[in-house]
């Protein structure tokens, strides 16, 4: 059996149910067959596989709070440190009553990879809880907050393990986690990224992981020899990547026609209002369903539809395995261009194997939503020598990062001799980095 074969047996072992870690392993692993193959018996010899898809260290922990009827509730909590090889872990905390140990490895595992991509000095790690921050009021979500940090903080530091948001962990959240870890340690450290302005936040990290998603949507168009200017886009989700990604789409020129949440989705055939879904999102934090009731050209309907409304670039920004084959067949009937993912692992294995059958120009999330971890390393740096950066500076240095990604996975990618295909690009392209720390540090 060939080394990829006996560690995707092993894994399988290992993690019997942990299904999105299994998909996210066989995805990379199965683009890294032709660097593996070239090296075969150094990389075996070394067990670099086995370890970088066995976690350095896995935190699961108990989450007590009390809630505004005087009720003690207990959460499931999980920090995944993954790896280390080029710079402290870094990765966002989830917040999700979907919250398992395979969610957050699955992200974790993502996430060296991707923090490799960025150029910047960042491992790979992750974390979250099964805590559901929806209807919550603002002091049960403070009492959640500064409970779990009163583990986590054992565990994390601004030179070791450098948590961030996800799926329902905003500004306010973060603000609480970071109260809470200055009060337990005394210091004031860049221990968290995405804080608020006035706190040691850095500007345009809200708007990142958007925008270097339509930065890095750009580039591959361009050398595609075609543009943004006057296509139609689909989006999936309304939380922060699917906010900031509709709002440059339409900067640059393009019109987003369609947004979801888990209930339902909007067509809007006028395009998205992105002030309007701001306010109804982010201000209001209410349903899609007013974004309807004050937008004539809108329509809402239940359940998962967007992938069905004809586009030139689809982006799903929402979660986990939302765009499956048959989606993937539907987009492909409509003459779809390029899907690029702005969430994680967006698309199953199936779908994202049908669509780049098809021509379609398909860029996986490790790559394309980079700019979000990119411009946290940013805030990193901002907090290390005590200086802010303007909006400006900062939005420039994202740009230029999500276009060196593209070069480098297409690189990667032409290299091996297989043009195009932007997922082998972006796992060699990471793997190769790492790899080539973790041989220079030694066997650990
Ligand atoms: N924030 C960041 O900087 C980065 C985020 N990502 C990834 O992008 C994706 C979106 O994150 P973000 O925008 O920050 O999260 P938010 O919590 O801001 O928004 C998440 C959006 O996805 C929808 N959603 C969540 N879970 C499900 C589900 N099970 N089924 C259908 N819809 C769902 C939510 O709908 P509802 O409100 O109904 O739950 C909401 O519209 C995630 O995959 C995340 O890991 C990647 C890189 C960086
Ligand atoms: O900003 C960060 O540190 C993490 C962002 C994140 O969780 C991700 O890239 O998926």
């Amino acid at each position: 059996m060939g080394y990829v074969d006996e560690v995707l047996a092993r894994v399988a072992k290992q993690n019997p149910e942990q299904a999105e870690f299994k998909q996210a392993v066989e995805e990379v692993l199965e683009s890294l067959r032709p660097v593996i193959e070239r090296d075969e018996e150094k990389y075996r010899k070394q067990a670099i596989l086995e370890r970088l898809t066995t976690p350095d260290r896995q935190l699961l922990f108990r989450v007590a709070w009390v809630d505004d009827a005087g009720q003690t509730q207990v959460n499931n909590a999980y920090r995944v440190q993954f790896n280390n090889a080029i710079g402290p872990y870094k990765g966002g905390l989830r917040l999700h009553p979907s919250v398992d140990l395979s969610i957050i490895k699955f992200l974790g595992f993502e996430q060296i990879f991707k923090n490799a991509l960025t150029g910047l000095p960042i491992g790979g790690g992750k974390g979250g809880c099964d805590f559901d921050p929806k209807g919550k009021s603002d002091r049960e979500i403070m009492a959640f907050c500064q409970s779990f940090m009163t583990e986590l903080a054992k565990y994390i530091g601004a030179d070791m393990d450098v948590p961030a948001g996800d799926i329902g962990t905003g500004a306010r959240e973060i603000g609480y986690l970071f109260g809470q870890y200055k009060r337990l340690k005394g210091v004031y450290e860049g221990v968290l990224t995405g804080k608020g302005l006035e706190y040691g936040g850095s500007l345009a990290r809200t708007e990142a992981t958007g925008y270097g998603l339509l930065y890095l949507v750009d580039e591959l168009l361009k050398d595609h020899d075609q543009s943004l200017r006057g296509k139609t886009v689909t989006v999936s989700g309304a939380g922060n990547v699917a906010i900031y990604a509709i709002k440059k789409a339409q900067e640059l020129g393009a019109k987003v026609v369609t947004c979801s949440d888990s209930t339902g989705w909007v067509h809007d055939p006028a395009g998205i209002d992105v002030a309007l879904l701001q306010e109804v999102k982010e201000v209001k934090r209410a349903r899609l369903t007013e974004y309807v009731a004050k937008r004539a050209s809108a329509k809402y309907h239940e359940g998962h539809g967007v992938w069905s409304v004809k586009a030139d670039v689809a982006l799903p920004c929402a979660t986990q395995n939302e765009l499956h084959l048959a989606d993937a067949k539907q987009l492909v009937e409509n003459g779809v261009l390029a899907v690029a993912e702005g969430a994680n692992m967006p698309t199953t294995l199936e779908a994202t194997k049908y669509l780049q059958e098809h021509g379609v120009l398909f860029v996986p999330g490790k790559a394309a939503n980079a700019g979000g971890v990119a411009v946290s390393a940013l805030e990193m740096s901002q907090n290390s020598e005590r200086l802010s950066w303007t909006f400006e500076q900062t939005d420039e240095k994202l740009k230029e990062i999500m276009q060196k990604i593209y070069q480098n996975i297409k690189q990667a990618a032409k290299e091996y001799g297989y043009e195009d295909d932007f997922v082998l690009g972006a796992n060699i392209a990471g793997f190769k980095k790492v790899a080539t720390a973790m041989e220079a540090q030694g066997i650990y």
